[in-house]
């Protein structure tokens, strides 16, 4: 995984979604953090205006990966043993927080519902022209998915920073893949398998009622 900003190669962060996936269809919890850090090695090359969406990125990222390095690892190998272990054990406050303020369910959850944003900000990326607005785009796949999970303030310094993107171009060279329509053939291949980790995702936690975690 590359994430070194010389080497820095979105591919690979994309590709390593591809990874998550078991042949029981569970989803992978190494290869899944692994693909947010490589999101976030990504942001944090778009400036420092993004600071605080990558230092929330890394903070739950980091207590994923402390419960993987816990006694309790093995629970913690994939999506779906988590939910059941943390279900079971009742290491989740469902109501309100409480006692369980970093459960995996409800850190899983922020990233989850941040995937999404994902998926439809690349989505609109890809299928874009060279007159689209990076940011245009950002703040619209931000408005139908996160948006609705944060306070206005969140909202308002999200917008802000969304302004500072670079062009279509210049974002998607960024990426260092090749030529912009090498870029978005990638992102074609890349789609795919971010749209079924959250579809995944979401069904476990619809299942579960877990998609209103305090
Ligand atoms: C192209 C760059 C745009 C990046 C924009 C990312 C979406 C904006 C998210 C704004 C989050 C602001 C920070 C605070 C969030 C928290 O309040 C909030 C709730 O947490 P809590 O319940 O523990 O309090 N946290 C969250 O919703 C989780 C946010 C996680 C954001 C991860 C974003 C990673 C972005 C990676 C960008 C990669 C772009 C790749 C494009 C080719």
């Amino acid at each position: 995984m590359a994430h070194g900003d010389d080497t820095y190669n979105l591919k690979e962060v994309l590709v390593t979604f591809k990874s998550c996936l078991n042949d029981k269809q569970e989803i992978l919890m190494d290869p899944y953090l692994e693909g947010w850090k490589g999101l976030v090695s990504f942001l944090n090359t778009m400036g420092a205006i993004f600071s605080f969406v990558s230092k929330d990125a890394v903070s739950k990222i980091q207590i994923m990966e402390d419960f993987r390095s816990s006694d309790q690892k093995d629970h913690y190998e994939t999506l779906q043993s988590m939910v059941s272990y943390e279900l079971k054990n009742g290491l989740v406050d469902l109501k309100k927080t409480g006692v369980y303020p970093t459960s995996g369910c409800r850190t899983i959850l922020r990233l989850h519902r941040a995937l999404h944003w994902l998926q439809l900000f690349l989505e609109s990326l890809r299928t874009s022209n060279s007159e689209s607005r990076t940011s245009l785009l950002c703040i619209d796949s931000y408005n139908a998915s996160l948006a609705n999970y944060h306070p206005w303030i969140i909202r308002k310094a999200a917008t802000m920073a969304f302004y500072a993107l670079p062009a279509r171009e210049t974002f998607l060279e960024n990426m260092k893949v090749g030529t912009i329509e090498e870029a978005v053939a990638m992102l074609g291949e890349a789609l795919p398998s971010i749209v079924q980790i959250y579809d995944i995702t979401q069904a476990l936690y619809a299942q579960h009622n877990l998609l209103d975690l305090p």
